[in-house]
């Protein structure tokens, strides 16, 4: 009871109750949940969802403190439900442990609560839920963080950007030749000994290597095609895996070889410092007295003999177990391969010392396992401080949701700073170019076993709604239906994938004043005989498209690169291009650029901007309900 008088008195009677009476759908119960839904229960929120489909992990136990070591393999949405039902018995807490793109969470179920947050970790979640909460018009407060940044937003149709109105980069990918030829930073390096050299040796194929991108200039075909050479005769070498000189010829192939014919190669090395080979028997003689214990010593910077001796052993270690593998495979299944797993500590050993050999050969700083862990492994620790006030950001603007006070609510950033921890701006009004929110929406009352796609172009789009004849119908399954795709007319919605629930798309290809996209939310309804199979339940007006220049102003949200995890791509760092902004907003923003590594442990992004903006009226955020 207390407890419940405290915050009716800062939060007002009217916010407090209303609090008290919403519903409201937290969606994720990891790092920012478990935080979120402590904030909840103690602010007062009184019926609270929560859907999650994992289960606990021994490795969440350090932030995800509604989690004890009892509750590993435990879905995390239930254990959650419990563990913070005890901080306030008066709430009323629902866990749903399900993976929250289910079917069972339609719009009519995001409809029934008065906001949505965001706790995820991945792209594709994240898309979901701003997808549903636009059709369903539900506000969502989205929230993410990596390391020490994160980032609260505001979202609700019409009046603010969504999620998607920022493009979100895909991770980074590298040259193959800056990988195989001409490597500048440990990541390059790192990258070779995972993707490549481990990849050749016990893998499958480069090809099949998402941080390597091949495509190919007139300028670098010729390379390419040495280094498709060079690779080939390293998948000979493979063959004599298991006997005494394997070690050797891997080491002499790659760190001798390979760089003789790069050396070969004077141009290359015109304006660089050119590579050095490593010896063998050289690095045999220096190494005498290095024990392969080493290997444990993961936070210091191993000696070049070290890494020799770490790479021969990891590469013994590995090959006996890729050999073991072999030898109880079944005949007629394929053969068994190993991959890379930073928590695997014999091919993290490998990537460790092969990368670090490199390394020397190219005269770059060399990295301790520790780092290098974190590197290949695209990791950036999880801040348990980040989270909570991540979370409590979170509920602060809600309030201001929940009041209806959007002219008041802020997008907020959270960066690792000596200056300002915590900075904001303004919500942007959408993006009328998005291709996610700036749209017509409706709901579209649909006998699936009956209507044909033909009865949605001609008769519904075309004669109903008045499209011309240069438009595509789309679902999320790819395109039904454009001027040249007509064979799908006939079929039944049904028999192309389309049922309650489904969304359509239609995109109207004419080249003057075209509508703007047009999102049709399917509901299943049966329709009796000889009645219309389509039927449109509102009225529905479709905007135009605004005029071409404004695409222009699209501004570019930025993910994490490096191959970092998906939890921090999800736009919570934002990147303007210079052009997008006025002078005056070109004063206010503040240009942090993080370099890699850094003096931390931490590896940074390695070679994007960080823009934060910077709240230049106000010069703080105010942590209270005005
Ligand atoms: N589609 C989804 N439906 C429901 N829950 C999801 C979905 N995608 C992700 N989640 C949940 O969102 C949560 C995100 O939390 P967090 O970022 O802390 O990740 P984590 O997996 O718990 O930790 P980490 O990735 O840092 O090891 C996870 O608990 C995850 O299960
Ligand atoms: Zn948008």
């Amino acid at each position: 009871m207390g407890r419940d008088k405290f915050a009716r008195q800062s939060l007002g009677p009217s916010l407090h109750s209303h609090i008290k009476q919403a519903r409201v759908l937290m969606v994720g119960a990891g790092g920012i949940g478990c935080e979120l839904l402590k904030n909840l229960a103690l602010t007062g929120f009184g019926n609270i969802h929560i859907v999650d489909l994992d289960t606990i992990d021994l490795s969440n136990l350090n932030r995800q403190f509604l989690f004890r070591h009892e509750h590993i393999k435990k879905s995390k949405s239930l254990v959650a439900k419990e563990s913070a039902g005890k901080f306030n018995p008066h709430v009323n807490i629902e866990a749903h442990h399900a993976n929250i793109k289910d079917p069972q969470f339609n719009i009519d179920w995001f409809q029934s609560f008065a906001i949505v947050f965001n706790a995820l970790d991945n792209l594709d979640a994240r898309r979901h839920v701003n997808k549903m909460c636009l059709a369903a018009d539900v506000p969502l407060i989205e929230s993410g963080t990596t390391g020490f940044n994160g980032q609260v937003q505001v979202i609700k149709k019409g009046r603010t950007e969504c999620y998607d109105c920022n493009i979100k980069e895909t991770p980074k990918s590298f040259p193959v030749c800056t990988i195989r030829s001409t490597p500048s930073q440990p990541i390059h390096c790192i990258v070779w000994a995972k993707s490549y050299l481990f990849t050749e040796i016990f893998g499958i194929s480069e090809d099949e290597a998402p941080e390597l991108d091949h495509t190919e200039s007139s300028e670098n075909a010729e390379e390419i095609e040495n280094l498709r050479k060079e690779a080939q005769a390293l998948k000979n070498i493979r063959k004599s895996m298991g006997l005494e000189e394997f070690p050797k010829k891997v080491f002499e192939k790659v760190f001798k070889e390979d760089i003789d014919r790069l050396l070969s190669m004077k141009d290359m090395w015109a304006n660089r410092r050119a590579p050095e080979p490593l010896e063998w028997e050289k690095l045999t003689q220096e190494a005498l007295g290095v024990g392969p214990t080493v290997a444990q010593q993961d936070q210091s910077v191993w000696t070049t003999s070290e890494n020799f001796v770490v790479f021969c052993d990891s590469l013994r270690r590995l090959s006996n177990r890729l050999e073991e593998l072999r030898a109880n495979a079944n005949v007629g299944n394929a053969p068994p391969v190993l991959s890379f797993d930073k928590d695997d500590v014999d091919t993290l050993d490998f990537v460790a010392a092969a990368a670090n050999l490199r390394s020397y050969i190219f005269g770059i700083e060399t990295r301790s396992k520790f780092d290098i862990k974190q590197m290949a492994g695209n990791i950036i620790p999880a801040i348990a401080t980040t989270n909570a006030m991540t979370a409590g950001l979170c509920v602060l603007q809600a309030f201001k949701v929940m009041k209806d006070e959007y002219d008041k609510a802020k997008m907020i950033f959270l960066a690792r700073s000596v200056d300002r921890v915590i900075s904001s701006e303004p919500l942007h009004p959408p993006k009328p170019e998005c291709p996610v929110c700036s749209v017509a929406q409706t709901k579209l009352e649909v006998d699936t076993s009956r209507a044909t796609l033909k009865d949605l172009v001609e008769n519904f789009l075309k004669l109903e709604l008045g499209y011309g004849e240069e438009f595509s119908v789309s679902t999320d399954a790819g395109i039904l239906y454009d001027p040249e795709l007509d064979d799908n007319l006939p079929k039944k919605f049904s028999e192309v994938g389309i049922k309650g629930d489904s969304f359509i798309t239609v995109i109207d290809e004419e080249d003057d004043n075209p509508r703007v996209n047009l999102v049709l939310s399917i509901a299943e309804k049966p329709i009796s005989e000889g009645d219309k199979v389509i039927n449109l339940p509102t009225k529905l007006e479709i905007p135009r498209k605004p005029k071409a220049d404004v695409a222009a102003t699209n501004g570019n949200g930025i993910t994490a690169t490096n191959g970092v995890q998906d939890s921090l791509s999800d736009g919570f760092k934002r990147k303007r291009e210079a052009e997008d902004l006025s002078n005056e907003d070109v004063q206010r923003r503040k240009m942090a650029k993080v370099a890699e590594g850094g003096p931390s442990k931490v590896p940074a992004p390695v070679d994007d901007v960080i823009v934060l903006d910077d709240d230049g009226s106000a010069g703080h955020i105010i942590i209270d309900d005005d």
